[in-house]
């Protein structure tokens, strides 16, 4: 479970993340929607420790995020919303790095880096640089890597962004079975049918806000009830 306490940040004066404050279950897909600029990124990266918290804290699976940084880091995989990383790197020096700081078995993460890269189309590439691999490419790479060590909670920022249909249609299964298993996947996007089609619960955020919670059956009662969210409907579609 990760619990979001209140939570705010500011850039220069400007608030980005407001008091928002998030349950997010276990066993859950767990959808954060919003338009850009809503705060989405923000708040993930305060999940994952990248930005300190202004005010307010981060508990999952009962660590704090703040006060217990390693032991929650290693709850937690996390795909950004930009891969471009290590792109010196070769792609199996990369996943064998992420193997050592997670310390996957030799044995297991030969099995997995195998299942893994075919799955997403990019074994075959392995032995390349990063920095020679396309956008689509990098995300996988860097989705391989999160999977590779098996965390209990995955925290993805616009994961199908770039994706190939046949990668992104690979990646939902993927989430639905980790959930399937007790597990959590949070997940950030600007478009509202990924939301729809993928998730067991949403949250949807606009101006460093959470305006909405709850499942689908009640977003969509709430979308047709309530005329600020019907425009941030109109706004979510446009992106599709
Ligand atoms: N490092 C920063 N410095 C200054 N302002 C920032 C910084 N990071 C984010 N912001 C501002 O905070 C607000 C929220 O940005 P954030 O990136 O969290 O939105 P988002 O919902 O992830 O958007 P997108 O869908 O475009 O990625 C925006 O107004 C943004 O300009």
């Amino acid at each position: 479970m990760i619990e979001i306490n209140q939570i705010s940040k500011s850039f220069a004066g400007k608030d980005a993340v407001k008091d928002l404050d998030l349950s997010i279950p276990d066993g859950k897909i767990f959808g954060f929607l919003g338009p850009n600029g809503a705060g989405k990124s923000t708040t993930i990266k305060m999940m994952t420790g990248i930005l300190p918290i202004d005010k307010g804290s981060i508990v999952m699976n009962g660590i704090d995020v703040s006060k217990d940084p390693i032991k929650a880091k290693l709850q937690f995989g996390y795909v950004p919303d930009r891969s471009d990383i290590f792109l010196r790197l070769k792609g199996i020096e990369y996943l064998n790095f992420i193997a050592d700081v997670f310390e996957v078995s030799q044995d297991m993460r030969k099995e997995k880096i195998e299942y893994l890269t075919k799955s997403f189309g990019i074994y075959e590439a392995l032995n390349d640089h990063i920095q020679t691999y396309s956008h689509g490419m990098r995300q996988k790479i860097v989705v391989s890597g999160v999977l590779l060590h098996d965390p209990d909670v995955w925290i993805l920022d616009e994961p199908l962004t770039g994706l190939d249909p046949k990668s992104s249609y690979t990646l939902k299964e993927m989430m639905r079975e980790h959930a399937s298993r007790g597990k959590i996947v949070f997940f950030s996007t600007h478009v509202l049918e990924v939301v729809e089609q993928l998730c067991d619960e949403v949250a949807i955020i606009n101006n460093g806000h959470v305006q909405f919670k709850g499942n689908m059956a009640e977003m969509k009662q709430q979308f047709a009830e309530d005329d600020n969210l019907e425009r941030l409907f109109l706004e979510l579609t446009q992106n599709e």
